[in-house]
């Protein structure tokens, strides 16, 4: 995908927060198999609440498609996410340490949620999609830094793999393919004398829209991020 391409010009935006979420501290011990149980255990409790949002995100994504062919993949993730992969890890993964389903939630994680619901009931399916590629995308960005071996405990290992892999590389792909899509009448003109940031140059109906889009996405980044320095604890990682 080029530089021009619309999800890459949404994530250079949501800078530094972008790079802080894929290396993470956090994230990074995953990858080394290196999280002490119960910080593991606090993370995925917290995870856990915010997949039950993520999971109606999809069913929105699957309501608001403008087509067949767009509304099939979220299918396909759904039924994963709902049915096998992401519920049983869970299940699994928090009765080896000790975790609970169901736990008061951290202010990040009411936050999130807030996010995930916000857009889910405007049935806006770019404003959607902004916020699952996101979440999709910026896992995959940590998760791709592990190295073979993976780490033997199967509840850093497992958590990995969900996120890294051949069928995860071409659910983000499509995911950023439909914003690509979707907002290529909404991307700056490189040529414009627009503003550095956001490629502004007024107040048309494009630029209004590319801000709005901008706007979910940037939040997201910068809740992810959050997410991550409450999952390590004070002073591990937080934003400066
Ligand atoms: C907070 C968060 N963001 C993203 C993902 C990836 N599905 C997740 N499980 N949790």
């Amino acid at each position: 995908m080029s530089e021009r391409s619309f999800s890459e010009w949404l994530r250079l935006r949501s800078e530094p927060d972008w790079t802080a979420v894929v290396t993470h501290p956090f994230a990074m011990a995953i990858t080394k198999g290196t999280v002490a149980d119960d910080a593991m255990r606090r993370y995925l409790e917290q995870d856990f609440q915010f997949v039950d949002s993520f999971t109606a995100l999809l069913g929105a994504a699957v309501a608001s498609a403008d087509g067949f062919e767009a509304r099939v993949p979220y299918g396909t993730f759904l039924g994963q996410v709902a049915t096998t992969e992401e519920k049983t890890y869970f299940h699994r993964a928090l009765a080896e340490l000790g975790g609970r389903t169901e736990v008061p939630l951290e202010p990040v994680t009411a936050a999130f949620r807030r996010l995930m619901d916000e857009v889910r009931t405007s049935q806006d399916y770019l404003r959607i999609v902004a916020v699952l590629c996101v979440a999709e995308w910026c896992y995959l960005g940590w998760a791709s830094h592990a190295a073979e071996p993976l780490p033997e405990s199967f509840v850093h290992r497992e958590w990995i793999e969900l996120h890294e892999g051949a069928e995860f590389r071409a659910w983000v792909a499509f995911l950023r393919g439909e914003l690509d899509r979707l907002g290529a009448d909404l991307h700056p003109d490189p040529n414009e004398g627009t503003d550095e940031d956001t490629g502004d140059t007024g107040d048309t109906g494009a630029e209004l829209r590319r801000r709005e889009v901008l706007d979910v996405f940037r939040r997201a980044v910068a809740l992810e991020r959050a997410f991550f320095d409450m999952a390590a604890g004070p002073g591990e990682g937080s934003a400066s």
